[in-house]
């Protein structure tokens, strides 16, 4: 598992480590992780030319000192200074000593070094930044990322808000960010995420002075652990029953992708709510498949997902199933016949378009703050909130963050959200919380993505179903195989 935590846990924790620790001993862990990243990635640094932006804060320090130890090592280093009379005191000293060439950001040779640096090393902003980079450092941001070869950023790409994962103006755009301690939000959410290209993380021995995380990525073993195991002394009911409320005369691809979902996801038996005409199509692909005309008719489950491909005139539906106190997952045409709040368990899964409808806002603002938004509407309907995207958020109303790192350009087609919403319902319906249901359905959807992509061409959402059970039959014996 990856953690993130936020600026004010990162500072009280590295008061409390480095009150154990001799003065100037952290900065130096984590300068030493940069430089070796700095050096593997370099294939050595004699000889590169390196060129560090250093900005008047410890980030800076730590980019300096890198550049000192890189020159040690026969690296031709140039420091840029953003704000001379504010840089790093013992940093600017090592660096000097070491043979490195000082200019001002406004000094024309500034851009020269950039032009022949082949590594950038952003030290402008860390932790401490806010707002955007201010004009200078953004013109020398643009030239590195237009000239160098490589960008490296010290902690996080220097612009973006550490701490949302917005970025409010002008920032740096990395090509590698080694960052120091614990993940940050600015380094999982986007538009930020994708600011500091492949993050590295350097173990600084902050760990033990760290409060649990409230956000997180889960990884292959969390979601292995976190599946539910089907034992030998389990049936169709405690593997669990769901109900799917999904598909119509004109969508009825829907229902066929959302009760696969549930089918593949694990679900024991699944029960469909819809028009005969929909369910003789469901029930063609899907035999096993019981079949009623409404929520009310289909029989007895433990989860409903509803919404997919419903189609308008379906708020009826919509609402007997939110209201038979189970856990609920409400996705798509759903969406617009939502209760005031959710007394239950309730996972609603919403893309940027369909959060900016309900929140009443622009789907720009949406992509731009995406991190702030899921958390206002699982506040405002006391539900867990899956937006999908790139990189997908699942927020819970009581502030836990997942981001999923599984996520791929390939799961943008027609019917990839269906699958999802049936997946998550069969995890609902098993038993799991819904932010459990949300994470981990969305990390095997995106293995299950990037497998059909590997096939080649553009996968369909039939093409991701299909490699549903090959996902969690490897993940289930990743696990075994560890335990
Ligand atoms: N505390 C420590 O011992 C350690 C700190 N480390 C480094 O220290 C960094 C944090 O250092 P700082 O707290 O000095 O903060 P920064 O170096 O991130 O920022 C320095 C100062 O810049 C100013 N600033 C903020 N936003 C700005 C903007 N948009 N434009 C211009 N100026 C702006 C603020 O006054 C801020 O305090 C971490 O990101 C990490 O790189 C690491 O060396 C690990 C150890
Ligand atoms: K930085």
């Amino acid at each position: 598992m990856r953690t993130v935590h936020t600026v004010e846990e990162i500072r009280a924790a590295e008061d409390a480590l480095m009150a154990t620790l001799p003065p100037g001993a952290l900065m130096q862990r984590a300068v030493a992780g940069l430089v070796s990243t700095c050096a593997r990635i370099l294939g050595g640094p004699y000889g590169a030319r390196v060129v560090v932006l250093a900005g008047g804060g410890n980030n800076g320090g730590d980019a300096l000192w890198a550049g000192a130890r890189l020159a040690g090592r026969g690296a031709s280093v140039d420091a840029v200074l953003l704000r001379p009379d504010r840089a790093h005191p013992e940093g600017l000293a090592a660096f000097r000593d070491a043979g490195g060439r000082v200019t001002a950001g406004d000094d024309v040779r500034a851009g020269a070094a950039l032009a022949r640096a082949d590594l950038v090393l952003d030290g402008i902003l860390g932790i401490g930044g806010r707002g955007g980079l201010s004009d200078d450092a953004a013109e020398l941001a643009a030239r590195a990322r237009a000239d160098a070869g490589l960008i490296i950023a010290v902690d996080l790409p220097s612009g973006v808000d550490p701490d949302t994962g917005e970025a409010p103006g002008a920032h740096v755009v990395a090509d590698v960010t080694v960052t120091f301690g614990t993940g940050k939000t600015a380094l999982v959410v986007d538009p930020a995420a994708a600011a500091a290209g492949a993050v590295h993380a350097v173990d600084i021995g902050l760990a033990p002075y760290l409060p649990g995380p409230r956000t997180t990525v889960l990884e292959d073993a969390d979601v292995a652990a976190l599946l539910p195991e089907p034992g030998r002394e389990s049936d169709k009911y405690s593997r669990g029953v769901v109900g799917v409320l999904a598909g119509s005369g004109q969508y009825p691809g829907a229902a066929l992708l959302a009760v696969g979902g549930a089918l593949r996801g694990g679900a024991g038996m699944v029960r469909y709510a819809g028009p005969d005409a929909v369910a003789a199509t469901v029930r063609s692909r899907w035999p096993e498949t019981i079949a009623g005309p409404s929520v009310a008719e289909v029989g007895r489950v433990q989860a409903w997902t509803v919404g997919s491909g419903l189609g308008d005139g379906r708020g009826a539906d919509v609402a007997a199933a939110v209201g038979a106190g189970l856990p609920v997952l409400v996705d798509a045409d759903g969406l617009r016949s939502l209760p005031d709040r959710f007394a239950g368990p309730a996972l609603l899964t919403p893309h940027a378009g369909e959060l900016a409808r309900l929140l009443g806002v622009e789907r720009a603002e949406i992509e731009a703050r995406r991190l702030h938004h899921a958390r206002a509407a699982a506040g405002r309907w006391n539900a867990t909130v899956l937006l999908k995207g790139t990189t997908t958020l699942v927020v819970a109303p009581d502030g836990r963050v997942r981001v999923n790192s599984t996520g791929t350009s390939a799961l943008a087609a027609a019917g990839t959200g269906d699958v999802l919403a049936g997946l998550a319902g069969s995890l609902l319906a098993a038993g799991l919380e819904p932010l459990d249901a949300g994470s981990v359905a969305a990390y095997v959807h995106g293995l299950a993505g990037q497998r059909a992509a590997a096939a080649g061409g553009y996968p369909s959402a039939g093409d991701v179903l299909q490699q549903l059970p090959a996902v969690l039959g490897s993940l289930r014996q990743a696990d075994t195989a560890q335990g």
